[in-house]
């Protein structure tokens, strides 16, 4: 048996191209244009990479891509005093600080200071509160799009075993929300949990989230099991020369792709959808920010 490869690349396209559809009716029945407002602190390459990344699929679907620079060294003061300016800029509609942040900065502090309605991570404490007692939120962007991914494969989720391997508060716990928004028993495992293999072996849906790169390997995935993985780990790969790197996710993908259902793919999974659902959160935001009726489908 082989695996369905779940083609994110190929899915998060579609969903910028609905996305799309939607600001082009917002600019031509309503006048106005979505904004997003991305804020970088620091040199990190690899963040400067995403956030280029961002806007640049932020201005191909139509919409206004503000980016805030910011070096390593700003006071806390200094980026409180942004984040005010931001939620008071009726063109921003969705406001994203890129993390981590630099040590120096209390990023629980900094993220709460963001208007709960821009917050298009849905990393603020009213968004989480929210999403776990099951009222309309802002919903983060990763897990959303595991979701899109997985409604979109199996239809109906309601009865299914998910394992959310990974506990953190940016795709762990709120994956096992959404998962058990959509009827599934869910089990949150991590590093600690016991007989983890055993745990994962139960699974009808892996969600594998630990950052370790390749750490589930096939013979934990149970035969015909989907599996999604959420790892984006660059790993020495000196069959490709020397000082070569490649992508692996936190899943063993040759093995696992003997066993599983259905797998998603490190690169062209789980990541191009992540960006694509910060758009889709963008538009939303900016619907409701107007009283309009919000896109169907783009939402949990
Ligand atoms: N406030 C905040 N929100 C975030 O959503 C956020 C963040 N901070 N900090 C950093 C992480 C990382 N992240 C990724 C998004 C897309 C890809 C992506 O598209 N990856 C490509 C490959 C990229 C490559 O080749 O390096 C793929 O998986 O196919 C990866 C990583 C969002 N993050
Ligand atoms: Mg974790």
């Amino acid at each position: 048996m082989t695996a369905t490869i779940i083609d994110g690349k190929a899915f998060a396209a579609k969903v910028r191209e609905q996305v799309a559809g939607h600001v082009s009716r917002l600019k031509e029945e309503h006048g106005i244009t979505p904004g997003l407002a991305v804020v970088l602190v620091g040199e990190d390459p690899a963040s400067q990479v995403y956030v280029r990344s961002k806007g640049k699929q932020t201005v191909e679907v139509g919409m206004n891509s503000y980016e805030h620079k910011l070096d390593a060294e700003t006071s806390e003061a200094d980026l409180l005093a942004l984040i005010d300016q931001l939620n008071n800029d009726p063109s921003v509609h969705g406001i994203l600080v890129q993390l981590p942040l630099p040590e120096h900065l209390d990023s629980d502090l900094v993220i709460n200071a963001i208007d709960p309605a821009k917050d298009v991570d849905g990393f603020h404490i009213s968004n989480v509160g929210l999403l776990g007692t099951g009222q309309k939120s802002m919903v983060p962007c990763t897990p959303l799009g595991c979701l899109m991914m997985l409604r979109d494969h199996h239809g109906s989720l309601s009865g299914m075993n998910a394992v959310v391997v990974g506990r953190s508060n940016i795709v762990g716990k709120p994956m096992a929300q959404l998962l058990l928004g959509d009827s599934c028993t869910v089990t949150i495992a991590h590093s600690r949990t016991k007989d983890l293999a055993e745990v994962v072996r139960r699974a009808d849906i892996v969600v594998a989230a630990v950052g370790r790169p390749e750490m589930v390997p096939g013979d934990w995935i149970k035969e015909g099991a989907t599996v999604i993985d959420v790892g984006i780990n660059r790993i020495d790969a000196p069959e490709k020369g020397e000082g070569k790197t490649r992508l692996v996710g936190d899943v063993h993908f040759e093995s696992a792709a003997k066993v599983a259902g259905a797998i998603t793919p490190v690169p062209g999974g789980v990541g191009p959808m992540t960006i694509a659902c910060l758009l889709a959160n963008t538009v939303t935001a900016c619907c409701r920010a107007n009283g309009l009726a919000e896109p169907q489908g783009l939402t949990a």
